[in-house]
């Protein structure tokens, strides 16, 4: 039986409250990866607890990676690592998670056996073709071109061409295991410009920090040297995309929301919130205290919300919440720049317009994005598509429209699997 809707609250009164935010996704499943491939013992501490995270755990284990959970609090796990021989004949499950599906299989290409994938019914429409297009051009064996595949070994690496137009992913994956491949890689990208820019910048420095040496002076162009990945202990920065529907709610509401240890330089695509919200009236403020590297981050709205003219081709997992924020605004949105978002957990253009007309809303897809007009909505059902974003973008809209239920909010385990949790008990502090 599926779990009855989510009557998702409304907000009574201006919400003002504090949210600390477990670990980045993208920083968990990346420092993970680079501990299991490491030269030695590592550890990945306040790493996030969820799905996508649980997931990766287990790939790794399955490759031959040991993983032993340590010091656990609401801000993490602390996860010691002791990279092992990679080993064949593992069945992986990559859920819905993108980074599971595309960072994983260059690390099974090593392995002394094939490897199986396969993941949630919807993973099997994510795209898959140029990673594993390149895959084989670097030596391995792939016998289809989605998921389910099974990817033979071994490879040599060397140079190789793909179209990353379709998911910043492609690039951080075959990056993330390089400098294990006998040759290192260069990837060529030949297409329409490669999103999530932030995400492959996040990549290259988590890979020099691990001390291999990274080329990307080039547009378009990266190197990675043949090396060891140096073991490390890191910390995770908190998740800074999970940051925004409690964000919004301080717009929303006219309320005020903090969030704690807001890193001072990141490479977290969620950083583009400052400026996003600041244009949407809302008041942007960090106390940057002399010598530190994270701040509190202050949000503060007046109830009003301006639309928004935006390319977030840098940032597009921010898109539904900055979508659900456009629905409640006094003036016209356009969100551009995001034809890629078609191929995420589901095709959020099509689901954030299809939920938020549902509601009375006025939305038009666009080629490569959004236009959404202000109208009053009304409740009903929201469907969340197994997206965890599409779900908080939901709650975000509930906080002013009566009425809305959120299908399957269990969905926002993929990141955030405290999120029921953190709304309510973000909209009873006072
Ligand atoms: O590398 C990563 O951690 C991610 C890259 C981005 O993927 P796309 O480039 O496919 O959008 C982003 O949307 C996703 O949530 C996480
Ligand atoms: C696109 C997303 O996830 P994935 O890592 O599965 O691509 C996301 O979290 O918004």
């Amino acid at each position: 039986m599926p779990a009855p809707h989510w009557p998702a609250p409304t907000a009574t009164a201006p919400v003002t409250a504090t949210v600390s935010l477990p670990g980045s996704k993208s920083v968990t499943n990346r420092a993970l990866v680079l501990a299991a491939l490491a030269d030695g013992p590592g550890l990945v501490r306040q790493a996030l607890r969820s799905r996508d995270a649980d997931l990766m755990v287990a790939a790794l284990r399955a490759l031959g990676a040991t993983l032993v959970a340590g010091d656990e609090s609401t801000a993490g796990v602390d996860w010691h690592v002791t990279p092992g021989p990679i080993r064949g004949g593992a069945a992986i499950d990559a859920g819905l998670a993108g980074t599971v599906m595309r960072f994983v299989p260059p690390i099974a290409a090593l392995a002394d056996g094939p490897v199986s994938f396969d993941g949630d019914p919807h993973a099997r429409k994510r795209p898959m073709g140029p990673i594993l297009d390149a895959l084989r051009a670097l030596g391995a064996r792939v016998d289809n071109d989605a998921l389910p595949f099974t990817i033979s070994g071994p490879l040599a690496g060397g140079e190789v061409m793909l179209d990353a137009s379709g998911s910043s992913q492609f690039v951080s994956g075959l990056l993330l295991t390089a400098a294990r491949f006998e040759k290192g890689v260069t990837i060529r990208h030949v297409g329409p410009p490669v999103p999530s820019q932030p995400h492959i910048e996040m990549t290259v420095q988590m890979l020099r920090a691990a001390g291999v040496t990274v080329d990307d002076s080039e547009h378009d162009v990266w190197r990675v040297e043949p090396g060891p990945i140096a073991a490390r202990d890191m910390t995770v920065e908190p998740d800074l995309s999970n940051a925004a529907p409690f964000l919004a709610a301080a717009l929303v509401t006219g309320g005020t929301i903090t969030i704690p240890d807001w890193p001072l330089q990141t490479t977290q695509p969620g950083d583009a919130l400052r400026g996003l919200l600041t244009a949407m009236g809302g008041t942007v403020t960090r106390a940057e205290a002399p010598g530190a590297d994270v701040t509190d981050l202050v949000v503060s709205g007046t109830g009003e919300i301006s639309g928004i003219d935006a390319d977030l081709h840098e940032v597009g997992e921010l898109t539904p919440t900055i979508a659900a924020l456009a629905a409640l605004a006094t003036t016209p949105s356009r969100i551009r720049g995001v034809s890629h978002l078609r191929g995420h957990e589901t095709d959020r253009l099509a689901a954030l317009a299809t939920e938020i007309n549902r509601l009375g809303g006025d939305v038009e897809e666009t080629e490569d994005g959004l236009v959404i007009r202000p109208r009053p909505l009304h409740g009903g059902t929201f469907h969340s598509y197994d997206d965890h974003r599409m779900a908080t973008a939901g709650a975000v809209i509930g906080l002013r429209v009566p009425g809305v239920e959120v299908e399957n909010i269990a969905t926002t385990a993929k990141t955030l699997p405290e999120f029921v949790q953190m709304w309510t008990a973000m909209l009873g502090a006072r």
